[in-house]
């Protein structure tokens, strides 16, 4: 017996929303109609909701192992699931970093069993991520890495990145870059602008950033790697892999929501939860990255989920460690901030959150289609609320948008045909 997910709005081709059936069976889409037949099938009313693909982030921080106290794999699907999304990649900077081939079986073994997502683990590039020894890309490939990254740190050395993106070259695999100069960075807390001067914090320039995106988009050239950039936040890096894609280089890049969303200029007051790498930059910087984004310069939006626990948060801005969660808030914010505003379509958002991240790392995920796995999310375009720390499934409360009021939350999310979050107040399937 399969599931009908009966009367909802499926976006069709060209992006205009019809009233659709779809049919789950043995995990995978069976039918997708204007009237399928019940035929004994369980039924989910779907009337007045947006039924999408599951939603794809290529970019969290579920912390296993090491920093259970921030984030576990368990908790950090489910908040994957509460925001709508079945697949999710995480980050390699766990302790210890996940440098060899059993550390990411034993990410994918544990997902497999407690995760409420589908989980594809970066590896690291270099070892223990210190920047100077590669780690054994095979291996890492062979125990199922999706691709390599130092994220956390930027690769400061331009000879190890260039053998990095080398051997990568010639096993297939993506090199994704967290791109920053850590001698332009120093001990900067947020960027280096209006904020900081006003309150006597040390800055990070764009330059630290866009350094590295022009030193790797030139290693690109040279060695013919698929290069992927890592949470876009600079005019210039925009600029720069613009010039990239004109020319041919196979570069791609993501951008978060909160870099979309906000600017240093919004930050109220010294408090951490604003306190993330990179730091949000000025009004233009965010112009840029908007643009680059409707242009096509910019490939999709990852959360760059990183959750700290409440005490690492509370400390000044200058000690607390950096980064905020994204996946409960990401498609509410942007479907508000975004789609509701006229800066883009529905259609466009959603494929920056599904399809395009998988096209951009090979990814069979992503598409409402016959025969793709039954990766589902159902959205409540109308649904207004308040954004509620206090209410994730995510050990992190950190973010700047708590108190927010936005519509378009998801209400149930599908992994192959099984619920992996369902709102109470609307369902009760099993
Ligand atoms: N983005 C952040 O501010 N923090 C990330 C690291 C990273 O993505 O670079 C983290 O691991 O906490
Ligand atoms: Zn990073
Ligand atoms: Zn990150």
């Amino acid at each position: 017996m399969g599931l009908v997910i009966r009367g909802g709005w499926v976006l069709d081709e060209r992006g205009h929303p019809r009233r659709r059936d779809v049919l789950i069976d043995g995990g995978r889409i069976a039918a997708l109609g204007p009237r399928l037949p019940d035929a004994g099938h369980d039924v989910v009313d779907a009337s007045g909701l947006l039924v999408l693909p599951g939603l794809v982030d290529l970019h969290v921080h579920l912390r296993e192992p090491g920093f259970e106290a921030k984030e576990t794999i368990a908790t950090g699907t489910q908040a994957a699931a509460r925001g709508g999304f079945t697949t999710v990649a995480c980050m390699p900077n766990t302790r210890p970093p996940l440098d060899r081939p059993e550390l990411v079986r034993w990410v994918r073994a544990k997902a497999e069993r407690e995760g409420a997502a589908r989980v594809l683990p970066f590896a690291c590039i270099t070892r223990e991520q210190a920047g100077r020894e590669l780690a054994d890309f095979r291996a890492l490939r062979d125990a199922g890495a999706l691709a390599v990254t130092d994220d956390g740190r930027g690769v400061q050395n331009a000879a190890v990145m260039r053998a990095a993106m080398r051997e990568a070259a010639q096993l297939g695999l993506v090199v994704a870059a967290h791109c920053e100069d850590e001698a332009l960075a120093g001990a900067g807390a947020v960027h280096d602008g209006a904020f900081a001067r006003r309150f006597g914090l040390p800055g990070i320039p764009g330059s630290a950033e866009a350094v590295q995106v022009a030193r790797d988009i030139a290693l690109t050239m040279e060695t013919g790697c698929r290069y992927h950039v890592l949470h876009l936040s600079a005019k210039e890096s925009v600029a720069f892999v613009r010039q990239a894609k004109a020319l041919g280089v196979p570069v791609t890049a993501e951008v978060t929501p909160h870099h979309l969303l906000l600017c240093d200029a919004d930050i109220p007051a010294p408090d951490a939860n604003w306190k993330m790498n990179p730091p949000l930059r000025s009004r233009e910087d965010r112009e840029a990255l908007i643009e680059g984004l409707l242009d096509g310069t910019i490939d999709f939006i990852a959360t760059d989920h990183a959750p700290h626990t409440a005490e690492e948060k509370a400390r000044d801005m200058a000690a607390a460690p950096f980064g905020i969660v994204g996946l409960e808030t990401a498609f509410p914010l942007l479907y508000t901030h975004l789609v509701e505003t006229g800066i883009c379509t529905l259609q466009q958002l959603v494929d920056w959150l599904t399809v395009k991240p998988a096209q951009a790392f090979g990814l069979p995920y992503g598409r409402l289609a016959v025969g793709a796995a039954a990766d589902l999310t159902l959205v409540d375009l109308e649904a207004e609320r308040a954004v509620d720390p206090a209410a994730f499934a995510s050990k992190g409360r950190n973010t700047p948008f708590a108190g927010w009021r936005l519509k378009g939350w998801p209400v149930l999310t599908m992994l192959e045909g099984r619920v992996t979050w369902q709102d109470p107040a609307r369902f009760a399937l099993t």
